[in-house]
């Protein structure tokens, strides 16, 4: 045997034992793990065949009751899915001094705009959430209303104009460009035409932060998984194209309004009070938040909510007539008030949350070694946390049939029988969404608005049952959202 081919062999058994060893990193520990194999670990077929949370459910329902948490590896990174609803409150809650980081990556140098509330550790991050969470409270929301309403009213017009055309019509593209426009508006302050052009420069650009290729999702999860290495590698989190675009449409807006002193009822005003204490950069990525965490997810919720109440005729007309009704009575106008305070509507974005939850997979790192309440099992710090929120609203112990869309689970009445921690489409704990307000607001909104004039229903491209993009990092239905519209 030549000498390359001894080293070959020797590289190859060197690489394989290093696996091997690595695959038994829980088991050494005392900690029951989920099946491994080379290269993604226990997240088999991720990107092609399932996505995050579906390969993780499958490992949730094998050891569920078995163990609090259990070992699972991404990659080759050791980490750990609780699966004690307990541990999960103690983990966001209670035990947050070890788990205060969300693990998510930035990258500071190569790429400022990755750096915001979502992504910063530490000190850095309770700086900024502290001195950001007034711009997201109610009163701030309300202020926020008429230009949503608008915005609402517009989707109603272009849509109303489009089924005349065809009644079968994409409703996720409709739900995004509503949002896309929200957010150009409050935070950009652009008028970005989204509704009427789904071809805009915004919606592509939005668009392009969420279509992820296979290749750059496993770069997202290695740079998640080892971000030292990433980051000196020169790993973006933004494509480069998407984050110049945001900074530039921001800084254009900021720059005009600060020099002619423009005050407006909206995210960018809100920002520019906050020059003294932020640089242009650091704002500009909050602005470019408002975009990566509030676009998909809440065009997302409302491309659920369509979709259920498209399956559920019944629940579908029992919203119509509360939301009609109310509106009627108030003289054929909706207030901020009446948006939050419809009953029936609350229910059904909840039911609608468990079922799709936008952001299914929620993440912590262990910034201490922390021991599992009530056992002696450690885990280390620096250990990635996988909360599958998924798993847990759709287990039949929390929530009795979980396949079928029931938004009596939410009534007054029964929504405080809900065991604690099984039910996070916001996540928990000092690290809660803070723009749940306003991505409740502009879903409802739109839902609000669409269920008044139009009705919908499954048509033969609509996907039942659902299927969503294995390589897309929000719950993404597959094929878009074709439903009938029809006027009513
Ligand atoms: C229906 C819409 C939305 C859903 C389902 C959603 C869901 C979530 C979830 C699950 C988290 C993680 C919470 C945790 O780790 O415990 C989160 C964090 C966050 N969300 Fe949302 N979100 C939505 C809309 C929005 C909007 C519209 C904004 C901004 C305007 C926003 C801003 C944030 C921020 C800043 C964080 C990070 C908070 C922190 O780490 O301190 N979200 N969101």
């Amino acid at each position: 045997m030549s000498l390359t081919l001894y080293f070959v062999v020797a590289v190859i058994t060197l690489c394989y034992l290093w696996i091997k060893r690595r695959y038994s990193f829980w088991k050494n520990r005392g900690f029951l793990q989920a099946e491994a194999s080379f290269p993604f670990g226990s997240f088999k077929g991720i990107g092609t065949k399932v996505t995050s949370y579906e390969a993780l459910d499958v490992c949730y329902k094998e050891f569920k009751g078995k163990a609090p948490a259990i070992g699972i590896y991404s990659f080759f990174s050791p980490n750990i899915m609780p699966i004690d609803p307990e541990l999960i409150k103690n983990i966001l809650g209670k035990d947050f001094a070890s788990f205060q980081s969300r693990g998510m990556y930035y990258n500071k140098k190569d790429d400022p705009m990755s750096a915001n509330i979502l992504t910063l550790d530490g000190q850095e991050w309770k700086d900024r959430r502290q001195k950001f969470t007034s711009m997201f409270s109610s009163s701030k929301m309300k202020m926020m209303f008429e230009i949503l309403d608008k915005i609402g009213d517009k989707l109603v017009n272009t849509l109303g104009r489009k089924i005349t055309e065809s009644s079968e019509q994409d409703m996720r593209n409709w739900a995004q460009r509503f949002t896309a426009d929200n957010i150009g508006t409050t935070a950009f302050g652009i008028d970005c035409c989204c509704i009427e052009d789904p071809n805009s420069e915004f919606m592509k650009y939005g668009r392009r932060l969420f279509d992820l290729t296979t290749f750059e999702l496993i770069k997202f999860f290695f740079a998640v998984d080892y971000p030292n290495l990433a980051r000196k590698l020169g790993i973006r989190f933004n494509p480069k194209e998407v984050a110049d675009f945001f900074y530039e449409t921001f800084i254009q807006t900021f720059e005009y309004r600060e020099k002619n002193k423009i005050q407006r009822n909206d995210f960018v005003s809100m920002l520019l009070e906050l020059k003294e204490q932020f640089t242009r950069v650091e704002l500009a990525a909050e602005a470019m938040l408002v975009y990566a965490a509030g676009y998909e997810t809440s065009s997302t919720l409302m491309t659920f909510t369509l979709y259920a109440l498209a399956l559920n005729p019944e629940i579908q007309q029992r919203l119509r007539n509360e939301i009609t009704t109310e509106i009627e009575e108030n003289d054929g106008k909706l207030t901020y008030e009446m948006l939050f305070g419809f009953k029936y509507l609350d229910m059904v974005i909840n039911e609608t949350l468990r079922m799709f939850p936008p952001i299914a997979d929620n993440m912590r790192t262990c910034n201490k070694d922390y021991t599992i309440p009530g056992t002696n099992l450690i885990i280390p710090s620096g250990t990635t946390v996988e909360i599958n929120t998924y798993s847990l609203h759709h287990d039949p112990e929390y929530f009795p049939e979980p396949e079928k869309f029931i938004p009596e689970r939410f009534s007054e009445e029964n929504i405080k029988n809900i065991k604690p921690s099984t039910f996070l489409p916001f996540g928990s704990g000092p690290r809660l969404c803070l723009g749940m307000r306003f991505g409740l607001m502009q879903s409802k909104m739109g839902i609000a608005k669409l269920i008044t004039e139009f009705s919908f229903s499954a048509c033969d491209k609509t996907t039942i049952p659902m299927k969503f993009v294995p390589s897309a990092p929000f719950l993404t239905p597959q094929n878009g959202m074709w439903l009938k519209v029809e006027k009513i």
